[in-house]
Formats: structure tokens, C-alpha cells, sequence
């Protein structure tokens, strides 16, 4: 395999963050027993660099393996602050977040590049057959302290293929070490590793399964993403990144892996036996502890890994980490796309941070809004049958908020200040009750109500002259009451009467 650019290669990714000055290298002696996670969290909630612990304690005697931490989360520097994440797409560090997202959804309708099946890769260099390995001998981590096990799996991307082989699926579902030989994971039904593994249950049998650790950035990040059903996220990666990606066959089943990735196991998911899994400190920033649930069983029969592998780690939680950046933002534009491709004018997507992702903001078009003679409560609700009634991406979002041309949505000021003053409670809402509700969340799975269904809502903050295409007001600020040549004379002078630049 020659690929060797860093977002089809996680190894060239490590040595480009370093290059870009956003990796702590550690070389005293971490342990994974909640150091590691620590580290990572703190980063997580400041901002700071990729982390990678180069000395495990616990680590083998050829260092397998080492941690890279927060591997796509953000960066200080207000000019890069989603540079880590385009470089999982070979973008500038300086790319905006709607670039990175663009250029995911670039393949929505482009013609998918299948993988390459090479004969040899990286990933080949080192292999270990049942007996050879103890899972409670790794260096896995116990990310937060009322976590219900090591969770080895939370940046490594799941590969599953249904039976007639048509659809192969890459996705990310968190998992456990459960023994010497097995692994249990998460397994929601609606999600596409549901799906699949229910197909191969039906018929009685184990699902065959690959993990790749340090799978190429530019997969993992179409893992993280809610792409239609059916469709291979392998071709989705080629067409994002120009070119077909680098596979080679699993030593003990017939799926295909990414050749330079860092670490694979191999093994088949038990039809019938659950375990407890869980607890684990989730992406909406909670854990319960005490909290665990039967979930399926995945036999680990083998693992090759490259020399000097690193596992990829995100210890998410409170923001802002993978969870915020990839899966939060990817479901957005998802989203976004549906509407378009429904003829909403949707003309932008995001999911804020600081709605620990069960929000997305949708921008409306409001001069196409107004070509299509619809009010507010037809339209809201024209919105959420779409999302919350009939598309997977939707699953995971309780509020979609509506906003018109002069918000960004990536600043949740502006966000903010648009749902307080422009969406009037309850009269400018549609609720849906009758609809997929996402147990994760707290106030769902662990509140009130129904912890499966409902608790979800339209929040329209489009203004009634918005849905005739105009805007009857001005922002009352410097960038909206002055005209745009005394803002610029009064920009230009403002360092020298002494003003922060
Ligand atoms: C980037 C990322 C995504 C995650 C997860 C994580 C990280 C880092 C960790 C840290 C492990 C935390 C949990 C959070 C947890 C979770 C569970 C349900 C819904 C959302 C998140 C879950 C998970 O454990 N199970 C699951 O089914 N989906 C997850 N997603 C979302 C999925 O990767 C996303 O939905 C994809 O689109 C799936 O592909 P598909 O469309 O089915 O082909 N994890
Ligand atoms: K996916
Ligand atoms: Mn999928």
C-alpha cells in the first residue's frame, strides 16, 4: 500500500500534527487506569494539543501499543480552530467548519470510488491468533472513573457486511473489554451495526466483524457519519478523497480492512449472548453510574497490528471532543442534505457545542422560503416529519431550530440570540411525541418521560416578514446599523486611538 498522505494514512496523520505544532508527545510512563483519560479530558476542555503517549504502563514488550488522544478535536488558535479535523481531509488548517462539511458532503451525489484490494499492508506486520493475546493484558483505558470497563473501542471504526455482501458498513459504536477473549459493545438497533447484525442473528448466525484502530482519517470521519442505508462508506471515502483506498483481507473472515491501519481485530459479534456494558462517560457529558445493560458479545479471534501501533482514543464528555466535532457536525450536514434533496431550503447545518449536540441549526434560504407561499406552522412541520419521522440522521437531534439569513450559526451568540428574541415559546414550536427518541440524553433515557420515544421539537426563529423573503429589522450592532464604508474608516482607525486590535 503506498498511500501515504495523512488523511489516508494515520500514521502520516500523527507525524502532520507534529508538524503542525498540535501534538504533546509523553514519554514518561502514563497509566491507562484514568491517567490517560485525564490528560485527554483536560485537553478536550481547553483546546489543547493531540496527545500521544508514547510509555504505557502496561504496554507489551514491543510497546503495543501507544494512545493517540482527541484525535479530531479542536485547536486553540481561533485562525485553526477545526485544523485538526481538516486535516482528516486534506484541507488547509485554516478551513472553516462549513468547508469540512462541504467537502464531506461532496460525495452525497458524486460517483463512489470502491476500495483497492492490495495484497499486503502495515497492518500485517505483527499477528496474534487466539491464545497468543489476553484482552485484560493491553494497555486499555478506563477513560472515567465510574465507567463500567475499559473502553479499548472509541475511535476505531466497525466493519460489518450483510449477508448477500452488497452493503459493507464503516461506522463507530463504543465497546469494552469484557475478558481474555471478548469484547462487549454498544449496540443500538437503528443504527446501520443494528441493522446488519440483525440480519446475520435472524439467520441464526454470529456477524463476522473487523475493528481498525487508526483507520485513514478520511474514513473514519465518513464512519462518524450518517449516510443513507445501503451505502458503503468505503465508496463515500474514495469519492471525498479522490481515489480508492487501500484494503486488505482479514486472516480469519472474508471482510476487508484498511491496509495501514494501526491496530485490527478480528472476530465475529455472538448472536444471542449479552453482558452487561456500560457505563461509560457519553458524548452528552454524563455518566450514571452503576448503569449497565445487556449488549451483545464481540469474540476477538485475532489481531495483527503495524510496529509501534497507536490506538486512537476519545475520552468524550463534557465539550469539546470527537463526539462534539465529528459526529454531532457530520449528523448536521446529513441533515441539511435531506432537506435540500426535499426541496427545504436548507442552505446551511450545524449542531452547537454548547447544546452538547442534541441541537441543529438549520440556515432557511428566505427568498426561496417565500417562493413557496407556506406559513410557519405547515413549514415546521413540512421540517420535523422529514428529520424526526422518516430519516435515521435525525435520531440523535431533539431541537431543530430555524434561522434566517443575518445568524451564524456557528457562533452560538448569534444562535442564542435569535432563539431568545425571534422563536416565541410553545406558539412558535411544533413538539413531536410520537417519534424516535434518543436514550442517550439524559432527560431521556434517565428522565421523566418515555425514555425511548419523543421530546422533540421545531423552534422556528424566522420572523413573519422572513417568510415573505425580507427582513423588517436590523441587528442593533456595529456590523448591521452603520453603513459599511463608516465601518471600515472606523476599523481602520481603531488601533491608533488606542483601542485592542
Ligand atoms: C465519533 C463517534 C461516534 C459515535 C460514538 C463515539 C464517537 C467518538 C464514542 C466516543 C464511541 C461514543 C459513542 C456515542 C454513541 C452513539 C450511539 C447512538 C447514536 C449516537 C452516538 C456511539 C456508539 O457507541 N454507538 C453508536 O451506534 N454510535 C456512536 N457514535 C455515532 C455513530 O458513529 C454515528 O451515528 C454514525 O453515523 C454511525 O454510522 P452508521 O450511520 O450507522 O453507518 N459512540
Ligand atoms: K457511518
Ligand atoms: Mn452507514
Amino acid at each position: 500500500s503506498n498511500q501515504t498522505e495523512p488523511h489516508l494514512n494515520f500514521r502520516a496523520f500523527v507525524e502532520a500534527l507534529k508538524q503542525d505544532n498540535d501534538l504533546v508527545e509523553i514519554n514518561e510512563e502514563i497509566d491507562p487506569h484514568l491517567e490517560a483519560g485525564a490528560v485527554i479530558r483536560k485537553a478536550c476542555e481547553t483546546d489543547d494539543k493531540a496527545q500521544l503517549f508514547n510509555n504505557l504502563k502496561g504496554a507489551h514488550p514491543d510497546g503495543f501499543f501507544r494512545i493517540l488522544g482527541a484525535p479530531a478535536s479542536l485547536r486553540h488558535d481561533p485562525k485553526q480552530q477545526w485544523g485538526r479535523i481538516a486535516r482528516h481531509l486534506a484541507l488547509p488548517p485554516t478551513a472553516s467548519m462549513k468547508d469540512i462539511l462541504d467537502k464531506m458532503l461532496s460525495a452525497s451525489h458524486a460517483k463512489p470510488i470502491p476500495p483497492r484490494i492490495v495484497e499486503d499492508g502495515p497492518v500485517k506486520e505483527n499477528k496474534l491468533r487466539a491464545g497468543d493475546f489476553d484482552l485484560n493484558t493491553l494497555p486499555a483505558p478506563l477513560l472515567h472513573q465510574a465507567d463500567g470497563g475499559k473502553f479499548i473501542q472509541t475511535m476505531g471504526m466497525d466493519i460489518l457486511q450483510s449477508p448477500d455482501g452488497k452493503w459493507t458498513n464503516w461506522s463507530i459504536s463504543r465497546a469494552m473489554v469484557l475478558d481474555s477473549n471478548n469484547l462487549v459493545g454498544l449496540i443500538v438497533p437503528t443504527q446501520h451495526i443494528g441493522l446488519i447484525h440483525k440480519m446475520w442473528s435472524d439467520q441464526g448466525k454470529d456477524t463476522p466483524y473487523a475493528i481498525a484502530f487508526g483507520a485513514p482519517p478520511a474514513a473514519i470521519m465518513a464512519a462518524s457519519m450518517p449516510i443513507p442505508d445501503g451505502v458503503s462508506e468505503a465508496g463515500w471515502t474514495g469519492a471525498i478523497s479522490g481515489q480508492a483506498l487501500d484494503v486488505v483481507k482479514c486472516e480469519t473472515n472474508d471482510l476487508y480492512v484498511p491496509a495501514n491501519a494501526e491496530i485490527v481485530f478480528e472476530g465475529t459479534i455472538c448472536a444471542t449472548r449479552r453482558e452487561p456494558e456500560g457505563p461509560f462517560g457519553e458524548m452528552h457529558g454524563y455518566v450514571f453510574p452503576g448503569d449497565a445493560k445487556p449488549e451483545p458479545v464481540f469474540k476477538v479471534n485475532m489481531i495483527t497490528y503495524r510496529h509501534g501501533a497507536i490506538l486512537p482514543v476519545s475520552s468524550c464528555g463534557r465539550i469539546t471532543d470527537e463526539t462534539h466535532t465529528m459526529l454531532g457536525a457530520l449528523c448536521a450536514a446529513e441533515i441539511g442534505q435531506l432537506c435540500r434533496d426535499a426541496d427545504i431550503p436548507i442552505s446551511d447545518a450545524f449542531s452547537p457545542f454548547e447544546t452538547q449536540v442534541t441541537w441543529v441549526v438549520l440556515k432557511v434560504d428566505i427568498k426561496k422560503l417565500a417562493s413557496m407561499s407556506i406559513g410557519p406552522q405547515e413549514f415546521r412541520q413540512k421540517v420535523g416529519d422529514l428529520i424526526f419521522l422518516h430519516n435515521k440522521a435525525g435520531n440523535v437531534i431533539h431541537r431543530l431550530m430555524l434561522v434566517g439569513p443575518d445568524i451564524d450559526i456557528y457562533n452560538f451568540k448569534d444562535v442564542a440570540y435569535a432563539f431568545t428574541t425571534r422563536c416565541r415559546p410553545s406558539h412558535d414550536e411544533t413538539f413531536y411525541e410520537d417519534c424516535y427518541g434518543f436514550n442517550l440524553i439524559p432527560y431521556m433515557g434517565h428522565g421523566f418521560g418515555p425514555h425511548d420515544r419523543g421530546g422533540k421539537v421545531v423552534s422556528d426563529a424566522l420572523m413573519p416578514s422572513e417568510y415573505k423573503g425580507e427582513q423588517n429589522f436590523q441587528q442593533a450592532s456595529f456590523l448591521h446599523s452603520y453603513p459599511p464604508e463608516l465601518q471600515e474608516s472606523v476599523n481602520a482607525r481603531w488601533s491608533k486611538w488606542g483601542f485592542r486590535d
